[in-house]
């Protein structure tokens, strides 16, 4: 199947149902997040950080070919660090410290959102419960990440620079490891996908990740709102 067979819908799908159009993104981008709101998102998301190299195991132990398991483990070695490199954990924890979080706060969990919970544990069920095909095209969102990231470390450096810049080395990192994964990723899919229906199955495990990213922020969106923590209060 052509790169046009699934590069073209994908890209379509996220024009619409990718969480760069979430109001909480483009807000970010907007600047006009409180500092409460971002550290909200931060402690969240970290929630997402810590499940990606789980899921990546899960996903590696899928694998058959020693090729495709060597250019799948490198994916845990980004984010868990190896003796070189500190690693995507390490690096969001200190995105944390930036922006005044505690790191033994964002281990404790302690303030995960039930829906962001809900949301991580989907995404990992998925890679755990699903073949080869439909785990891998699930992390396809990687493919349009690093545009949103290069927008972001823009607004971060614009609006948000009581972060301290030393934070955003998370983003800077993982724009070009994100594009790498993207079209590695994409080139498995596009030589394993032989019928109609495996195109299908790919699109759908797309849109379910789009799903799970857009679920995350719409938890945090809610709960961390200026209105919404001022009616809880009342
Ligand atoms: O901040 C973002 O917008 C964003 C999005 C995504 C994504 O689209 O899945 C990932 C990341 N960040 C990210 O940092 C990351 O390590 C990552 C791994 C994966 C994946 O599915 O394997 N997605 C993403």
């Amino acid at each position: 199947m052509s790169a046009l067979g699934i590069e073209e819908p994908l890209r379509e799908i996220a024009e619409r149902r990718y969480h760069h159009r979430h109001r909480f993104n483009i807000r970010m981008h907007e600047g006009v997040l409180t500092r409460e709101e971002l550290r909200g998102w931060i402690l969240n998301r970290f929630c997402y950080q810590r499940h990606i190299p789980i899921k990546d195991a899960l996903i590696l132990a899928k694998l058959e070919s020693p090729k495709h398991r060597r250019m799948w483990v490198r994916r845990l070695h980004d984010h868990d660090g190896t003796d070189e490199d500190e690693g995507g954990i390490e690096r969001w924890l200190r995105l944390g410290e930036a922006a005044g979080l505690d790191r033994a706060e964002l281990w404790s969990g302690t303030g995960v959102l039930p829906g962001v919970r809900l949301a991580v544990e989907g995404y990992v069920n998925f890679c755990r419960l699903r073949g080869p095909l439909e785990a891998v095209a699930s992390s396809l969102t990687e493919v349009v990440a690093p545009d949103l990231m290069a927008t972001r470390i823009a607004a971060f450096e614009k609006h948000y620079t009581w972060i301290d810049s030393e934070g955003l080395r998370y983003f800077q990192r993982r724009v070009d490891q994100g594009r790498r994964d993207g079209r590695e990723a994409l080139e498995l899919v596009e030589q394993w996908v032989r019928t109609p229906e495996d195109r299908s199955r790919v699109l759908a495990a797309f849109e379910f990740k789009c799903d799970v990213l857009w679920a995350l922020l719409d938890a945090v969106e809610h709960a961390y709102r200026p209105e919404s923590r001022q009616a809880d209060v009342g």
